[in-house]
């Protein structure tokens, strides 16, 4: 599964200027590198104009999920649609969407755990199930940015059968070094992959520190991007997981019943 994840700055409120943005990125990315799937940031389209989420989310996120079926169609790709703002009669939800090369959807997962440190919960409401998703008959699962501070989500996916995860962010730089750890350990300890795309830029509150990241099941760093915009690339094999879950037996020795509640 070769995978091109797109490290962009992301226009403040503007949906319209940051789909413009992103064709050409995706457009970029399939013409160099021609890979199954292309991934996008948390909140690609709106950034974190949370006080004018209102004003700037389409109902169902109609007009984004229509444009990212067009692009992964269009070009024959698996499209990890980062998340969007995505608005119900219940509020508005922080929603991962992924289209496959047929132009199906086959995820649509909402951010679990709200970040507080930037006010989330004031504006977006929780998501309430799991982020599994099969892609080319691969396990894998969507998280968004702060869901990777929580162990025992990522844990029950992998329990579940998830191989790859997914994680989408707008992480701000000076938390570098917890993103780069944290997404470090959730591939050692959950035995999987780990692909992860982060945003470059700022916005009125904060600048975003990159570091998009590829990460294989046994921790190593495949590939990963700076500080600045870029097209990642990394090649992931699924043989790998089973592997090195055959290898250390960390899920037939787990003993649930010492820690969980
Ligand atoms: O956990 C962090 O330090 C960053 C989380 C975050 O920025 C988010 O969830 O949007």
């Amino acid at each position: 599964m070769k995978i091109a994840i797109i490290q962009m700055d992301i226009v403040f409120g503007d949906p319209r200027e940051n789909m413009k943005n992103a064709a050409a990125l995706i457009a970029r990315a399939v013409e160099e590198s021609a890979p199954d799937v292309v991934m996008l940031p948390e909140l690609w389209t709106t950034g974190y104009d949370l006080e004018r989420l209102d004003e700037i989310t389409e109902f169902g996120a109609e007009d984004v999920r229509a444009f990212v079926k067009q692009q992964a169609v269009k070009h024959g790709i698996h499209l990890v649609a980062g998340s969007v703002a995505n608005r119900s009669e219940a509020g508005v939800a922080n929603t991962m969407l992924v289209y496959d090369k047929t132009g199906e959807e086959i995820c649509s997962y909402s951010k679990a755990h709200l970040f507080r440190l930037m006010n989330e919960e004031k504006y977006l409401i929780a998501g309430e199930s799991s982020g599994h998703f099969s892609m080319d008959g691969v396990a894998c699962a969507g998280m968004i940015c702060y869901d990777i501070r929580f162990p025992e989500w990522m844990r029950k996916h992998a329990v579940e059968g998830t191989e790859v995860f997914f994680v989408v962010a707008e992480w701000p730089a000076p938390r570098t070094d917890h993103w780069r750890a944290l997404l470090q350990s959730r591939a050692i300890e959950n035995q999987a992959f780990v692909v992860a795309c982060n945003r470059v830029g700022s916005d009125p509150a904060n600048t975003f520190g990159g570091h998009s990241m590829v990460i294989s099941p046994w921790g190593e760093i495949l590939a990963e991007a700076d500080e600045d915009a870029a097209i990642l690339i990394a090649t992931i094999d699924r043989k790998q997981v089973n592997e090195i879950r055959n290898k250390i037996t960390v899920f037939e020795d787990r003993r649930p019943s010492l820690y969980t509640k």
